[in-house]
């Protein structure tokens, strides 16, 4: 276990800013400071009117953090670059700011070399020249590092790759060259999927990673809030072990606003990252080292990723889909296991328990045997449901949108499936448990329910998996019909409370977890 607690790397976390007005990025840089950014990455093309000298001075008389400043205009429809005399003006833009105090200037690779060829000898500024390059299709890992000696040729102080990530699989070709590269280097991937380009980069040696003001959320960029507080990205260093969240969508996921504070809390040298993947033989192909310690599995991949473990758990087994999977690290091989199903059913127990239902039956093993048990969705979490339920002696009843699919898991649970077009009109015996888990009434679709109001009187339990958000239309209707609810954030705190024992292999500090989601869920 690696001690955390100090700073581990000298990542900067840096604000990009770009506004009309100097004043606005004057405001920026204030709310910059005030969320935690190092340093902030002033972009001087969006100012409406610009005037160079005037707008530099307010800009750098008022800077309560270290700045860089980049100006890439576009005149008249045209790339700068092309026309000489435009590069004049921009190259003249970046020297006053050098003189007027930045701490860094970029520059375009295209450009790069002329000038600190002519310029740098004459500085006596500490002013840092940033050269910079956007890689539009990245093929192979030699390509990257050719690119990076041709940056390096320009005797620019830092160099900065950029890249489109189609792929996240195309971020380990970023993380190999930044943990190869001798000179101080940038490197990263814009969009949802080169979100963890700016969360890792700090275990990988980046120079510096981007995180949006709050208020300002940009895909692919996290917050300066979540990068400091949630991620805590000080703290890592090039023996940070990597857990990652697989999903698609993944965004929804409060997984890591509950594992990497726990992380910390227990001096467990990980962190925990969302992880939108789009095919996973690639993803498994490629993240393949001890790096990547180990995974959650979120919608749409529970089943399918089951055949990519090498090994898995008998109850994963039995269930058919797997949330949790761990790199063994005395050879490497994927173990998976699924957390979800005690995670549910022990939270719909309790539930029962804690409200005194439980039919006087004390002497019965669980308060849902012999009850009828009503699954909505037969994908992983419908599956784990339908397992757990049937271990309990339940008697099951399955819908789902894919009628053989519901046949199946029926089958699998000595239960019943019933036609999906029914489960408007289904109106259960008195006293059954209804447990949802299909992704309806979850954020942004938040109105819609799986069922039909007027059934909801007779559960005495309704369960809902989806987490986003908290309390679901369905609660919501459940309870006005009154029904016990559980939440599916009470599922969500019980699996991830099962996953970090695994991750971690030392107890989970269940009340700080419950704290953490009662205060932030
Ligand atoms: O179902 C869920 C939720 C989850 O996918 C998430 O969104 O964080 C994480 C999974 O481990 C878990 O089984």
């Amino acid at each position: 276990m690696g001690s955390v607690g100090l700073l581990k790397n000298s990542a900067m976390v840096c604000a990009p800013l770009m506004a009309p007005s100097v004043e606005q990025l004057v405001h920026g840089m204030l709310q910059a400071k005030a969320q935690g950014a190092d340093l902030v990455e002033i972009r001087l093309d969006g100012i409406n009117n610009f005037q160079p000298q005037k707008d530099l001075q307010v800009l750098l008389n008022n800077n309560p953090l270290p700045v860089l400043i980049v100006y890439r205009p576009i005149w008249e429809g045209n790339e700068f670059e092309e026309d000489d005399d435009h590069i004049h003006k921009q190259l003249e833009v970046l020297r006053w700011a050098k003189e007027l105090g930045a701490d860094y200037i970029e520059l375009d690779l295209k450009i790069a070399s002329d000038f600190t060829k002519k310029e740098k000898p004459r500085w006596s500024s500490g002013c840092k020249v940033i050269a910079s390059c956007f890689v539009d299709n990245v093929t192979s890992k030699e390509d990257l590092s050719q690119v990076v000696a041709h940056m390096q040729s320009t005797g620019a102080d830092i160099l900065k790759i950029v890249t489109n990530a189609n792929d996240i699989t195309e971020l380990e070709k970023m993380f190999h060259l930044l943990s190869h590269c001798q000179v101080p280097l940038i490197a990263y991937s814009l969009g949802e999927r080169g979100l963890i380009s700016q969360l890792l980069g700090p275990k990988f040696g980046s120079v510096l990673v981007y995180g949006s003001l709050d208020c300002n959320a940009v895909p692919g960029l996290p917050t300066l809030g979540s990068l400091r507080q949630a991620y805590g990205v000080d703290f890592m260093d090039t023996d940070t072990k990597v857990f990652g969240l697989i999903s698609k969508p993944v965004g929804h996921s409060k997984g890591p606003i509950l594992h990497n504070p726990t992380f910390r809390h227990v001096g467990y040298n990980g962190i925990y990252v969302p992880m939108f993947v789009d095919d996973l033989k690639e993803f498994f192909r490629v993240y393949s080292s001890p790096d990547f310690a180990g995974f959650s599995v979120g919608i749409p991949y529970k089943e399918a990723v089951v055949s990519f473990c090498d090994e898995v758990d008998p109850l994963a087994k039995s269930i058919g889909a797997v949330n949790t999977i761990i790199r063994r690290p005395c050879d490497g091989k994927l173990i998976g296991y699924n957390t979800d199903c005690e995670a549910s059913i022990t939270a719909i127990e309790d539930a029962l328990k804690v409200n005194g239902r439980t039919n006087g039956a004390a002497f019965l093993p669980s308060p849902l045997a012999g009850k009828l048990f009503v699954v909505v969705g037969a994908g992983g979490a419908g599956r784990a449901l339908a397992f757990g339920a049937k271990s309990r002696r339940a008697e099951i009843v399955i819908f789902d949108i894919d009628f053989d699919r519901a046949k199946a898991l029926a089958a699998a649970v000595s239960g019943e499936a019933l036609p999906f077009e029914k489960l408007a009109s289904f109106q259960p015996e008195k006293g059954a448990i209804l447990a949802n888990a299909t992704p309806i009434g979850m954020h942004p679709n938040k109105d819609r329910i799986p069922v039909s109001e007027a059934s909801l009187k007779d559960y005495v339990v309704v369960f809902d998996a989806v987490y986003t958000p908290r309390k679901t239309t369905l609660l919501k209707d459940a309870e006005a019909a009154g029904a016990i609810t559980v939440s599916g954030v009470e599922m969500f705190l019980r699996q991830a409370i099962g996953q970090f024992h695994l991750f971690t292999r030392t107890k989970a500090p269940e009340e700080f977890m419950r704290d953490i989601v009662m205060a932030k869920f």
